[in-house]
């Protein structure tokens, strides 16, 4: 990929209009955006094709967590769709990762690169008490996120989805050049939401995320724009 630490913006809205409208007061800039579930189950494959033509680059958040044969399947039709960034959920395995690698790598067209496919370790909802009594998980939390991590290196996957709090302890396992993509991304004033481990860009640059994703801060703000461009420089440290 070479797009160098960039700056995404979750396309999380509850309609088409708000999205264009969303779109249309970025004047024209070209973005990274994150297509995720709410965005693709209602505009489908055309969204995708929309968002390439205005020349965005596209994270594709599916998150397929199934069977090995089903993901490696599935990885296969969505390499067929010129996005960026695909992801599975480190917690399908080895083989069901595996199988991401290999079904990518099976249905990206020649002369095309391949998308690069992250691994969601453990959303940033997720907190060490909900991780020990709901998923009834006893190892200290970033001890399991440095461990899927560990587990997508072995599988050939290009790196993770984490919080930013998480990096330096998956650098030290899996080496700095292994993607870090961060949700959870918050400025000190912003609600937090349903996030649990949340990280001001600055932080987030400071401890060596590779990529941040930011939603809520821009999508729900009077001016997003304005918040998109103080933060995308709070992130590359200009200010
Ligand atoms: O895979 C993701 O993108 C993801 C993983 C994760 O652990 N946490 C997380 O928040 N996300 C996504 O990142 C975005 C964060 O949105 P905000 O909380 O509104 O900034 C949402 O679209 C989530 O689906």
């Amino acid at each position: 990929m070479t797009t160098t630490r960039p700056f995404i913006i979750a396309l999380d809205l509850d309609n088409r209009a708000k999205r264009l409208e969303l779109l249309r007061s970025f004047n024209s800039e070209s973005l990274f955006v994150k297509v995720g579930m709410e965005l693709f189950y209602r505009e489908g494959l055309q969204v995708i094709e929309e968002l390439k033509q205005s020349g965005h680059r596209i994270f594709l958040d599916l998150k397929l967590h199934d069977i090995p044969n089903t993901v490696q399947r599935t990885m296969k039709e969505l390499a067929a769709l010129d996005v960026d960034i695909v992801n599975v959920h480190a917690a399908g395995g080895q083989r069901m990762m595996e199988g991401a690698v290999e079904g990518l790598e099976a249905g990206t067209p020649t002369g095309r690169k391949r998308p690069v496919l992250i691994a969601v370790t453990q959303l940033t909802s997720t907190d060490e008490d909900m991780m020990q009594k709901q998923l009834l998980i006893e190892k200290p939390l970033t001890e399991v996120v440095q461990s899927y991590a560990q587990l997508a290196k072995k599988s050939s996957v290009d790196g993770v989805v984490c919080s930013a709090q998480e990096v330096p302890f998956i650098h030290d396992a899996c080496g700095e050049t292994f993607y870090t993509v961060c949700p959870g991304i918050r400025r000190a004033e912003d609600e937090k939401g349903d996030q649990k481990r949340v990280v001001t860009p600055q932080k987030a640059r400071e401890l060596g995320s590779w990529g941040i994703v930011v939603g809520r801060s821009i999508t729900t703000a009077d001016d997003p724009f304005s918040v998109y461009k103080t933060m995308k420089q709070q992130w590359e440290g200009l200010k």
